[in-house]
């Protein structure tokens, strides 16, 4: 284990050299901040820890900022890694392990910009497919226990321009199963920006909290509602809360359609065959390969004629028959 080195001023009475005490060293709360380029990731993140707004950086640049403070009587250690928006298709690989290496996430995307918007939706099918703890095969029950992800939508002040509203915001934030929604502005508000980063260490909090002890008895995983952040602005008009929600139908949907697709192509298809088509899905930027054509109704596959059916029409009278 990593360990902090202290000195020590206590002396004892032959000798008032220092000793060595160690401590070992705090976890640290790993969050990652994803979304597209220019959405305000750098400024969110600069802003949590400088309380600065600071206008423009360089894009290319992915960092781990580490920081220290205390929320809800707690100190925390963050590391906070600060992803770089525009991965090319060979920094898949490296995206991915970044999203491994997180424990909770922060999901970002601009009320301006509608194209960033839509990324949040891809971005958080590759968190589901490289955090979910087991395979999608495994009950529903093994997935309520998942790693937090805040949706934010930045540049609310650039009223004028926005393309997204709040309400659509809410909606997709609870269709892809993240466990809160805020719109801000990092450049108004540091209120706002504090209020991201406290709701994903709560949610973090609870998430590991219920993991550690039994995850068949987290509330999620028996349908009761989690507590809520204050500052969750998405309404409560669902029964479900959104941790129960990690896999949406949509996504369910989309799996057994790759599953579907390669039991066509080949002739035996397991569940972890099914995991690694998934995988070459996941890691795709926007340019999906065809879907496999799918037949509406399922051809008939057996060697032989299907029995033929008799249907029993019952006539008025005494003539009835059988077809
Ligand atoms: N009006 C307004 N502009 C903002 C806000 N937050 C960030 N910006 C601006 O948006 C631009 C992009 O911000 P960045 O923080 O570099 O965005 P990024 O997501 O880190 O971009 P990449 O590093 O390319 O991934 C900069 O010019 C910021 O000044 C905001 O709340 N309001």
């Amino acid at each position: 284990m990593t360990a902090v080195v202290a000195m020590s001023t206590t002396t004892s009475p032959k000798t008032s050299l220092a000793k060595l005490v160690l401590y070992p060293k705090p976890k640290p709360f790993k969050v990652m901040v994803l979304g597209q380029s220019g959405v305000g990731k750098s400024a969110l993140v600069v802003r949590f820890i400088t309380r600065r707004f600071i206008g423009e950086y360089d894009p290319n640049l992915e960092k781990i900022y580490a920081f220290q403070t205390v929320i809800d009587n707690e100190m925390v250690y963050f590391e906070i890694l600060d992803s770089a928006g525009d991965s090319h298709e060979s920094e898949y690989a490296n995206l991915e392990s970044n999203i491994r290496w997180a424990e909770a996430f922060i999901l970002m995307y601009s009320v301006t910009d509608k194209c960033s918007f839509d990324e949040c939706h891809r971005l958080k099918f590759l968190i589901n497919y490289n955090k979910r703890r087991r395979r999608l095969a495994s009950s529903m029950r093994d997935s309520a226990i998942e790693t937090p992800v805040v949706m934010v939508g930045n540049k609310i002040d650039q009223v004028g321009d926005r393309m997204v509203s709040t309400e659509e915001g809410q909606r997709r934030s609870k269709e892809i199963g993240c466990v809160c929604f805020h719109e801000i502005s990092v450049r108004e508000s540091i209120d706002q920006v504090w209020g991201v980063f406290r709701d994903a260490r709560r949610f973090w909090r609870v998430s590991s909290k219920w993991s550690r002890r039994d995850g068949d008895r987290h509330p999620a995983a028996l349908g009761r509602p989690l507590a809520r952040a204050a500052s969750d602005t998405t309404p409560d008009t669902n029964a479900a809360p959104p941790f129960c929600r990690r896999w949406t139908e949509m996504e369910l949907d989309e799996a057994d359609e790759v599953c579907v697709g390669r039991s066509d192509s080949t002739s035996s298809s397991g569940r972890s065959e099914c995991g690694d088509e998934f995988r070459a899905r996941a890691s795709t930027d926007s340019r999906l390969p065809p879907r496999p054509a799918r037949p509406r109704h399922p051809l008939p596959t057996r060697p032989f004629p299907a029995p033929v059916r008799r249907m029993s029409v019952a006539m008025r009278g005494n003539n009835a028959s059988t077809y």
